[in-house]
Order: C-alpha cells, then structure tokens, then sequence
C-alpha cells in the first residue's frame, strides 16, 4: 500500500506519450507520472546492465519554458538502446492511466528483458537544466526510482545535458568490464568534467602555441543552464577572462529561456539574438537551452549577417582533420568521414565530397541515428546536424595506431605535431554526445591553430538558399519516409508531385518529414536562387495540405 501511496502521489490522467527522438518531452504540467515510469524504467535498464550507471536527464532543450522532458543515458553516454524506447512507453503510458494497468506493465517488462527487482541492483545519476518545473519533475522521478527499489540514484543538481552524458560515462569507467553488484555508485564530481577538457585545451594550446583567443568571443547562453557552467569553467580561467563575454545569461529567470536567443532562434530566423551587438568585433556562439547545440555567426563590415552553423562545423572539422591525417602519414590507415542529415545544405555535402574529398553519409533526423553511423562507419566519424548538434567520435582502435606511431616510429617534427594534435583534439572534444561548450573549444582551437578569421571560415563554401516551414496537418503519421528520410513512401501520390514541382527550379531540393518532437510535418526546400528556394517549399507546403 505504500507503494501505491508513493504512485498516487504524482499520478495524473489525460494524456499519452511516445518515447521519440529526444526521449519524452511536452507541457510540464502533466509530465510527472512520466517521470515516475522513467525511474522505474531506468531503475529496471541499470539492473539489466548489471549495476553499470545509468544516466537521466530532465529537460526540454530548446523548446520554451513550460515545456519539459527526459531522456535515459546508456552506461557509455550514448542515448538509451532503441529496443528500450517502447518498454518506456509502455511503462510511461501506464502510469497515466491507473496503478494496476501500471504494476501489470513493470512486471511484463521485468519478464521480457529477465529482471527480478528483488535479486538486483540498480545505480543512476540524474540532471536537470534551470527550468521551473525541474525540481518539481525530480521529485516525481525520485519517487519511481524508490518504487523499484535497490537502486541508488545520485542528484546532480543542474547540469547541462552533455555534463550528464560525460559524467554518466565516467562513473563507469572500469565497472562495465567489472560488474560487482556489491560495489557502491561512484560520485564523480562534476569538476572531473571542467578538468579533462580544461586540460586538452591548454595541452593543444602549448602544443599550437597559442596563448590566448584569437578574438574576441561572445557566448549566448539561451538564459540557460549552460551560462551557469561557462561562467564556472571559463570566466575566471586566465586564457579566456579577457576575450570571452556572456550574453543571455541569466539562468535564474525561467520565462527567459530561449526567448528571442539561444541556437535554435538564430539558425531559424538567420539574425541576431536579443543581447547581441553586430558591430562587435570577433566571433558569436548560440547556445541552446541545456547546452548541447551550438552555432556560431558574425556580421562584416556592411552589418550583413553570417550564420556558421552546423555543417559549417562540420566542413571545418573535416578539412581540419584531413590535414592533420595527412601531416601525420596515416590518412591510409585512419578512416575519415562525415555523417549529415537530409538537412544539410546541398552546397555542404558538395564540398565536402568533392573539394575535401571525404566520404559523407546521410541518415535520419535525430543525433542517436548520426552517431550511430559515424562509430560505426569511420574511424574518426564527424557528426553534425545542421542545427549545430554534432561531436566528433574516434575509434579506440585508431587512438591506438597514432598511439603507437607516436611512441614507436622515428617521425619528423611536422608529423609529430600532427599526431599529437589528433589525440588531444579527441580529449577535447565531448565524445559522448554533441556539446555547446567543448565543441566551442574545438572550433576556437581549430581557428586558432589555421589563423583564420570568421569570414575565411565563411569563404570556403557558399550555402544555397533555403527555407524550412512547419505545416500543421490533422495528422502527420500519415507522412512516411525512406531513403534517410529524402523521399515519402506514403501519402500514395504526393512524392511524385514534390520531383515535379523540385524539377521546376535550378539546383532544386526539397523533403517533406513528420516531425518527432512536434505535431507538424517539416518542410526544407532549397534552390539556386532565394526566390526559387522559397517558391518551391510554397509549392511543397500547399501539395502537403492538400493531402
Ligand atoms: C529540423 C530539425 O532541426 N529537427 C530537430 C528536431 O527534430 P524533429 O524530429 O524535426 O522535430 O529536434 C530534434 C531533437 O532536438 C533534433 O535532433 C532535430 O534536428
Ligand atoms: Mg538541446
């Protein structure tokens, strides 16, 4: 009866959920048995693992401030199994329907995946970002976790999402060979974070010889969570005290979360955000609301407005390595290659295939398909959603061979500095999921060591114009796709609409998708000219409703 007790506590009625492609995510409001289930079911996937860490985190990313979410990490950082997704569901939309069809959901979960709550144990770690609601949220979570009992959970406070990912891997390390059950759940602090990548940093930077930021850079935090851990990591370091400011950082204030700021606002309305001066010489970085986006953007000398988003993370990131496997002798022997979305500018993929000359690979909307493919088809796999949520993941195996060279073969200096570079960039860099923070680092190191300026950044390639609209549709599970999503399987008739109306431009592309965090279907459309790139989403947009 007790356990009914700690259940009815935070049980509400009225709605269903879909664990999607950032785990549960909507209005506060009635979130909390969600968050119930999600300690359960994090509870259950921990003791499934044997006792490894698993990973929680509360938020909604850069969605507004009444809205909030959260998603299971996998004991190595990565999102949870895709297999898992459903039992989450079900769990989840059990609780909020009544406390029978709840214990019958948890315990026909338990027999498939072969857990006896009784006979295990479970460790977590959990985060949230600055919302309102998270506290609140927590405590819901908090009680589910007691429910399953065994577990331990550990409570971060705030965090940003990628901390949550990076600690949640950390407190593992050397436990996921070594499952002893009996062990306790180890608390790696959080400074273990600013520590790692503090400290590749300043490796990179006596390594390049560099001693200070090329520029001045200003960082706009969306008012969220990750002002918090700038100002902690970098305000008072002596490297960045000087060149770095933040803007939009006020973390206490919920209702500003992402208002008028943050990555998501500048990459869809390509301006400034509030707080943000174009006259100000340098480089600019946005932020999302839990910290793991990032785009960056300046303005020249005519205040014309330059947005360097995700692809043009990734570009640089690939010519960069590229480079370097080559300094280094091994572009042989270490495979390089990009992994982008249908809603990577044409002009992108085309640079990267034929002037950089490296393999690119396109998979479905959402970071757990793009890095998937970069593990598991490169040695070195470069990441990158356009919106600016990417990472760069190096294989254990090819950290290994420049390892090795490095301490084995006679090399010249050139090569030396190369492979040097190469393993502190993969320190660097936050492997486990894409992160605002050390992804900055990353380009503002990479821009450092090339001594270029934003604008030959900008230079290499030219985006072609494009336009991406939302389109409200009584149902959007009628849009089905193939082909990494670039063409529509279903409505019966309309993809053959979309080619015709796409031949009608020059340079024409275009894609219809249903959204998996919203109730919309996405339309992109790009083109040779801006008028044609906005003519054919119109074209698009209006064949969509029709159906
Ligand atoms: C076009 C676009 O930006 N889509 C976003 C958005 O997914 P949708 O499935 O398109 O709603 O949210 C995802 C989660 O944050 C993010 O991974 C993805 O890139
Ligand atoms: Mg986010």
């Amino acid at each position: 009866m007790e356990d009914q007790a700690l259940f009815e506590q935070h049980h509400k009625t009225g709605q269903t959920f879909s664990y999607g492609t950032a785990g549960f995510r909507s209005k506060s409001d009635g979130l909390d048995p969600v968050m119930f289930a999600v300690g359960v079911v994090a509870g259950i996937r921990s003791m499934f693992l044997e006792g490894s860490v698993v990973g929680v985190m509360i938020t909604a990313s850069h969605n507004p401030p009444e809205d909030n979410g959260v998603k299971i990490v996998d004991p190595r950082g990565e999102m949870m199994e895709q297999s898992w997704e459903k039992l989450a569901t079900q769990v989840a939309n059990s609780a909020c329907e009544s406390y029978e069809a709840f214990c019958h959901a948890v315990s026909v979960v338990c027999m498939s995946v072969g857990v006896k709550r009784s006979a295990m144990k479970g460790r977590i770690v959990v985060a949230r970002d600055s919302r309102a609601s998270g506290p609140r949220l927590l405590q819901a979570f908090l009680a589910g976790v007691k429910w399953v009992g065994n577990v331990e959970a550990y409570d971060y406070g705030t965090l940003t999402t990628p901390q949550l990912h990076f600690l949640a891997s950390q407190s593992n390390i050397g436990k996921l060979e070594d499952k002893t059950s009996a062990a306790p759940l180890p608390r790696v602090h959080e400074t273990a974070y600013y520590d790692t990548f503090l400290s590749a940093w300043t490796s990179i930077a006596q390594i390049a010889g560099f001693d200070s930021l090329p520029y001045p850079v200003t960082i706009d935090a969306a008012n969220g969570i990750g002002a918090a851990k700038v100002r902690e990591m970098l305000l008072n370091h002596p490297f960045f005290q000087k060149d770095v400011s933040l803007v939009n950082a006020d973390w206490h204030a919920a209702a500003l979360l992402n208002h008028q700021c943050g990555a998501d606002f500048v990459k869809t309305n390509q301006r400034l955000p509030q707080g943000v001066e174009g006259s100000r010489a340098g480089i600019n970085c946005s932020f999302d609301g839990d910290a793991d986006r990032v785009v960056f953007y300046f303005c020249d000398s005519e205040a014309k407005f330059h947005l360097l988003d995700g692809d043009k993370l990734a570009t640089l990131l690939a010519r960069f390595f590229k480079t370097l496997l080559e300094d280094a002798g091994v572009q042989e022997q270490v495979s390089l290659g990009v992994v982008q979305t249908a809603y990577a500018n044409g002009s992108s993929t085309a640079y990267i295939e034929r002037i950089l000359q490296v393999p690119v690979s396109c998979t479905p909307t959402g970071v757990k398909h793009l890095h998937h493919e970069a593990v598991t088809r490169f040695d070195i796999g470069i990441y990158f959603e356009a919106n600016g949520h990417g990472t760069v993941v190096f294989s254990p195996q090819a950290l290994q061979k420049l390892q090795d060279k490095l301490e084995t073969v006679e090399v010249g200096p050139h090569a030396h500095r190369a492979l040097q570079l190469i393993l502190l960039f993969s320190k660097l860099i936050n492997q486990t999921v894409g992160d605002a923070i050390t992804d900055m680092l990353a380009i503002l190191a990479v821009l450092s060591i090339l001594k270029w300026s934003p604008e030959t950044w900008d230079s290499e390639y030219t985006d072609l114009p494009n336009k991406l609209v939302k389109v409200v549709v009584p149902d959007r599970t009628i849009f089905k796709t193939t082909n990494a999503e670039r063409q529509l399987t279903s409505p019966p008739g309309l993809q053959a609409k979309i080619d015709a109306a796409i031949a009608r431009v020059l340079r024409g592309r275009s894609f219809v998708r249903a959204s998996g965090t919203e109730d919309a279907v996405r339309v992109y459309a790009e083109a040779a000219t801006e008028t044609e790139a906005h003519l054919l989403a119109k074209e698009v947009d209006e064949l969509v409703r029709t159906y």
